[in-house]
């Protein structure tokens, strides 16, 4: 609890006039992080896949005393695009304060399908894009000794079932920005690297399935996460532990009792109320009972 709290040196001034890239902008907690930045009086470049939410996230930036607010649309499936991202940041301010990596591709709450292609193209969307924009963002970085910061989950941390696909790419996440930040002391660089790890957070994510599925959790609120994720990216924390209550306790557990916590984590899940899907085409699931089903 007290590594991983925020010191309370944080000030909003901090964040006026910083060149920030926003990635997952066009809702949920990436929409909130810009709100808060262009309160701050942040440039903010904010993208999505979705042209029409975003031009309107960048005219409420704008409202809220932005020091300038706009957008690029495309999707993070392509590496391409992502990169294309950041020269468009450099092509503009020719520099970046600020990069958070929030963006996610859709996946699902339920019995892993066996679908490997889903796999692969959601670790090129959650971690192969936070990577490429890190690369390419890095020389500007350095110049400004700024921040890196990604979005990440307790089940990058702490898995529980039903999210194999989406947790395997918020490890990653940690695998990579983890060792990164290591290579970058060693070598005094002077960029930091925030890991958020996050708690349910109320962004209407859950489809039925997994709000039937989920017992007895409330989802924490996104403005305050939002905030909670600026702050511990501007103050260099290593990592962010949002809401601190929940994620500190998993976290703890998961060091003193894992297998309590794996217990924990499955008693808060309604198995019942979580269908198993249809195999995907050419796959062949034998039905329970039958020989060699092992059900
Ligand atoms: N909500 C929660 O309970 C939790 C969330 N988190 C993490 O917080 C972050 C934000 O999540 P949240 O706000 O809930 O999610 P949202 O679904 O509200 O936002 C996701 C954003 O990513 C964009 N996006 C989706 N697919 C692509 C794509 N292929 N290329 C580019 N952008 C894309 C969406 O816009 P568009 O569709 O227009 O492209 C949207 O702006 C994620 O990293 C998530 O893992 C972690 C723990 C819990
Ligand atoms: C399945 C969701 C993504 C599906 C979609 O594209 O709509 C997940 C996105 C965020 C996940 C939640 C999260 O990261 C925090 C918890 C982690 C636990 O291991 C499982 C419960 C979570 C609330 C988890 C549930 C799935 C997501 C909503």
């Amino acid at each position: 609890v007290y590594f991983y709290s925020a010191p309370e040196n944080f000030n909003e001034e901090m964040l006026r006039g910083k060149r920030v890239i926003v990635t997952g902008a066009s809702s949920g907690i990436g929409e909130q992080m810009a709100y808060h930045l262009a309160r701050m009086g942040a440039h903010v470049l904010v993208t999505a896949r979705t042209e029409a939410k975003l031009q309107k996230v960048v005219e409420r930036c704008r409202e809220l005393g932005a020091a300038s607010a706009r957008f690029v649309s495309g999707s993070m499936e392509d590496t391409a695009f992502a990169e294309e991202v950041v020269k468009e940041a450099e092509n503009t301010w020719g520099g970046l304060d600020m990069l958070i990596l929030n963006h996610i591709g859709h996946s699902y709450f339920n019995y892993f399908d066996g679908d490997v292609d889903h796999i692969r193209k959601l670790l090129e969307t959650n971690f192969l894009s936070y990577v490429a924009m890190t690369v390419t963002a890095l020389p500007m970085l350095k110049e400004s000794e700024g921040n890196i910061v990604v979005v990440s989950s307790v089940a990058g941390k702490a898995p529980g079932p039903f999210a194999a696909p989406y947790s395997a790419t918020k490890f990653a996440l940690d695998g990579f920005f983890s060792s990164l930040r290591h290579e970058f002391i060693i070598e005094n660089v002077n960029v930091s690297i925030t890991l958020c790890i996050l708690g349910y957070i109320d962004t209407g994510k859950l489809n039925a399935t997994g709000a039937r599925g989920l017992r007895r959790v409330a989802p924490s609120p996104k403005e305050e996460c939002a905030l909670e994720i600026i702050r511990s990216g501007a103050l260099r924390q290593h990592e962010l532990h949002y809401p601190p209550g929940i994620v500190n306790g998993m976290l703890l557990l998961r060091g003193l009792a894992p297998g309590f916590l794996d217990t924990l984590i499955r008693s808060n899940i309604v198995v019942e109320n979580v269908q198993r899907a249809p195999p995907p085409h050419g796959t062949r699931v034998p039905p329970a009972g039958s020989p060699g089903s092992g059900r």
